[in-house]
C-alpha cells in the first residue's frame, strides 16, 4: 500500500511538470554533440519545450540570457567547443538558470575527463550519465567504459552517485535498467523504459535534454524533476515500443509517444520508488 501511495504521488507529480512544460514551453538551449541533435530537439518538441542547438561562443551573450535552461553533453568534444560550453555555464550560474552536464563518454580520454572536472566546478544543476560515466567522473579516472555505451549496471555507479553529488552539490542521475537520482542522501529509482531504447543512439543524451526541460519549469525541484523525466521518457518508450518493430521505428513512436501522453497514462503507469 505504502508503494502504491508513492507510485501514486509520482505519477501526479509527473503529469505535472509534463503540463507545465507544455504549457510554458520553456527555452533549452543545447550546446550537444553532433550525434545527437536531432534527436534530441524532436525530443524536447514532442515535449513541449522549445530546442535551441545554439552553441557558438560569439552568440553565448545575446543567447544564452534568453533560454530557462541549458544543456552541456560532451559527445563529440574538441577544444574549439569547450570555451562556449563554459561560457554558457558561467552565464548561466550568473542569471540563476538551472544547466546540466551530460558527460557522454567521459571515461575514452584524459582530454574529455578533465573538460568534464572543468565543467563540474561551474555547478551544474544535474549531472546525467549512464553507469560508467558517472564511475568514471567519481574516480576521476578514465578507461572503465566502452566510448559512449556502459560496461556498468546503474545500479554498480549508485555510491559513486551519492559522492559525486556531495563533491559537486549537483543532482546526479544514472540512467540503466533502473534510472537512479541522488542529490547525495535522497536516492529513487524510475522504473519505466525497456533494454531497446539502448539500441537508439542518442537516446540517453536526449533523456538528459528532457531533464533540462523538467528542471527550467520547477529549478526548486530538480531532484523531482529529474526523476520525472527518466520515467516519462521510459513510459513513451513503453508506448512506443507497443508499435515498433525495432529500434528505429522505436525512435520515430517514441517521439510520436511522447507528444500524446495523457494525464490518465502517466497516472497510472509511472513508476518512481525510493531507495534511501
Ligand atoms: N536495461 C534497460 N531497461 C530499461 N530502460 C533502459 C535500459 N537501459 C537503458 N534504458 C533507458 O534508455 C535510455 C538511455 O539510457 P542509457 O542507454 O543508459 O544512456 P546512454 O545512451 O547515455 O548510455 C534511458 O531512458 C534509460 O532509462
Ligand atoms: C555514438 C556517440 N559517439 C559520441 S557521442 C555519441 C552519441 C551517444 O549518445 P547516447 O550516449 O545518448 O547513446
Ligand atoms: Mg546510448
Amino acid at each position: 500500500m505504502a508503494d502504491q501511495d508513492q507510485t501514486d504521488t509520482w505519477g501526479s507529480k509527473s503529469w505535472a511538470y509534463l503540463s507545465s512544460l507544455r504549457q510554458q514551453s520553456p527555452l533549452i538551449q543545447c550546446i550537444t554533440n553532433l550525434v545527437s541533435m536531432d534527436l534530441m530537439a524532436n525530443t524536447l518538441l514532442a515535449a513541449g519545450a522549445s530546442p535551441a542547438m545554439i552553441h557558438s561562443i560569439l552568440e553565448i551573450p545575446d543567447f544564452t540570457p534568453h533560454t530557462q535552461a541549458v544543456l552541456i553533453n560532451v559527445g563529440t568534444l574538441t577544444p574549439e567547443w569547450l570555451p562556449a560550453m563554459k561560457a554558457a555555464a558561467g552565464v548561466a550560474n550568473r542569471l540563476a538558470k538551472p544547466w546540466v552536464l551530460d558527460p557522454a563518454a567521459v571515461g575514452a580520454s584524459g582530454f574529455r575527463l578533465k573538460a568534464c572536472l572543468e565543467l563540474i566546478e561551474l555547478k551544474p544543476t544535474v549531472i546525467r550519465g549512464n553507469g560508467s560515466e558517472i564511475i568514471c567522473l567519481s574516480m576521476a579516472s578514465i578507461g572503465s567504459t566502452k566510448g559512449a555505451d556502459s560496461l556498468h549496471e546503474s545500479s554498480d555507479a549508485v555510491e559513486a552517485a551519492k559522492s559525486l553529488a556531495k563533491s559537486s552539490g549537483a543532482i546526479v542521475a544514472i540512467s540503466g535498467s533502473v534510472d537512479f537520482v541522488t542529490d547525495g542522501q535522497r536516492v529513487v529509482g524510475a522504473h519505466n523504459g525497456l533494454p531497446m531504447m539502448q539500441k537508439i543512439t542518442a537516446s540517453g543524451c536526449s533523456v538528459t535534454a528532457l531533464i533540462a526541460a523538467f528542471v527550467a519549469v520547477d529549478p526548486a525541484h530538480a531532484f523531482e524533476a529529474t526523476a520525472s523525466a527518466f520515467s516519462v521518457f521510459g513510459l513513451a518508450g513503453e508506448i512506443g515500443m507497443g508499435l515498433a518493430n525495432g529500434p528505429a521505428s522505436l525512435r520515430m513512436h517514441l517521439i510520436d509517444s511522447l507528444h500524446g501522453l495523457d494525464r490518465e497514462t502517466v497516472l497510472r503507469r509511472v513508476k518512481i520508488t525510493s531507495f534511501s
